[in-house]
């Protein structure tokens, strides 16, 4: 069942200037694009800073206003609603941060900062809410006395898992994960990932993944798409984007990959030469004349390319 479609979405900026602050030009961040996630999949969002990932992520939950094309959730379209006509599918929808420091209230207690979401929405008597937040704490690996404590008291690792635990106690849908472990130290990252996938499993959940690290998003993400100045330039199954990535962009990408191992690492040389001057002879089957990247058009049931 096809929980999100979002088509042909548009999220253009005003940039102001002059004396009169008018509007001088716009700033494409995300520029017609088109995807769907089945529900109980991981769809990845990937491409390098600018290209327009975390804003069409925000865009889903109305974190930024839509300028035209469809969010279609469960059938419904969210594009056109108002922030307060989107309020009762922000409990279906929600969103876990890059940054674990900044996105948690430095102020208040773990009990107020995870039962936030459900007072929202609920009208719980202190105990139960009490009830749910040690549930969920007890989920995510912290123990029942965090709750009166505040997040300068834990780890990077432990905030992220505060953070999910937030972001789970309303059962939602959709979880749109942005950057979720870019923030915390290599060593803790798998450990978040995975526990994030077991946590899919448990409830059911579907991610929407944003991320410019393409090993995290291969190794979590079912399909994936390629994100760039705006424009998705490839879409489909990951292992078969990563193992046979068909547009210049994406070649480039997983070529910049660092390898530890010497010959990967002359080979990998090569290969980034070799693009360069594939880039640079074949511009036109990639780019059109303003540099946009063309409309996808599909390789196989399973693999889309923005190709002439
Ligand atoms: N509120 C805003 N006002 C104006 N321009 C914006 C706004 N938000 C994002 N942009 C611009 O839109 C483009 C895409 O930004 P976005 O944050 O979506 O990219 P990204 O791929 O997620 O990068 P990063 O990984 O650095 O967050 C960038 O050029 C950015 O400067």
């Amino acid at each position: 069942m096809t929980l999100l479609k979002v088509d042909n979405l548009k999220v253009h900026f005003p940039i102001r200037g002059g004396f009169f602050r008018r509007v001088v030009d716009h700033v494409k961040a995300v520029d017609g694009v088109s995807f769907e996630l089945q529900q109980g999949e991981t769809y990845g969002l990937v491409g390098e800073s600018g290209s327009g990932k975390s804003t069409t992520g925000k865009a889903v939950v109305k974190l930024n206003d839509v300028t035209s094309g469809q969010i279609l959730f469960e059938g419904r379209d969210l594009a056109g609603l108002s922030r307060k006509e989107i309020k009762p599918f922000r409990k279906d929808i929600q969103m876990i941060f890059q940054d674990p420091y900044s996105s948690l209230n430095p102020k208040k207690r773990v009990l107020d900062i995870i039962a936030e979401p459900l007072r929202n929405f609920e009208r719980l008597s202190p105990a139960e809410e009490k009830k749910i937040v040690q549930d969920f704490l007890d989920k995510v690996g912290l123990s029942p006395e965090s709750i009166h404590k505040y997040p300068h008291e834990f780890s990077g690792g432990q905030r992220q898992r505060i953070g999910i635990a937030r972001s789970l106690t309303l059962k939602p849908k959709l979880i749109i994960a942005d950057e979720p472990v870019s923030a915390l130290d290599v060593s803790v990252q798998a450990q978040v990932l995975n526990f994030l996938q077991d946590l899919q499993q448990e409830f059911n959940l579907t991610y929407l993944f944003v991320g410019h690290d393409l090993g995290v998003i291969r190794h979590m993400c079912d399909r994936m798409g390629v994100m760039y100045r705006g424009r998705l330039v490839e879409e489909g199954k990951s292992d078969e984007i990563y193992e046979n990535p068909q547009h210049i962009y994406t070649k480039r990408l997983i070529a910049a990959i660092p390898d530890l191992e010497p010959e990967v690492r002359g080979e990998k040389v090569k290969l980034r030469k070799k693009l360069t001057a594939e880039y640079e002879s074949s511009y036109s089957t990639f780019f059109d004349e303003n540099g946009r990247a063309y409309d996808l058009k599909p390789i196989s049931s399973t693999h889309r390319v923005a190709l002439q």
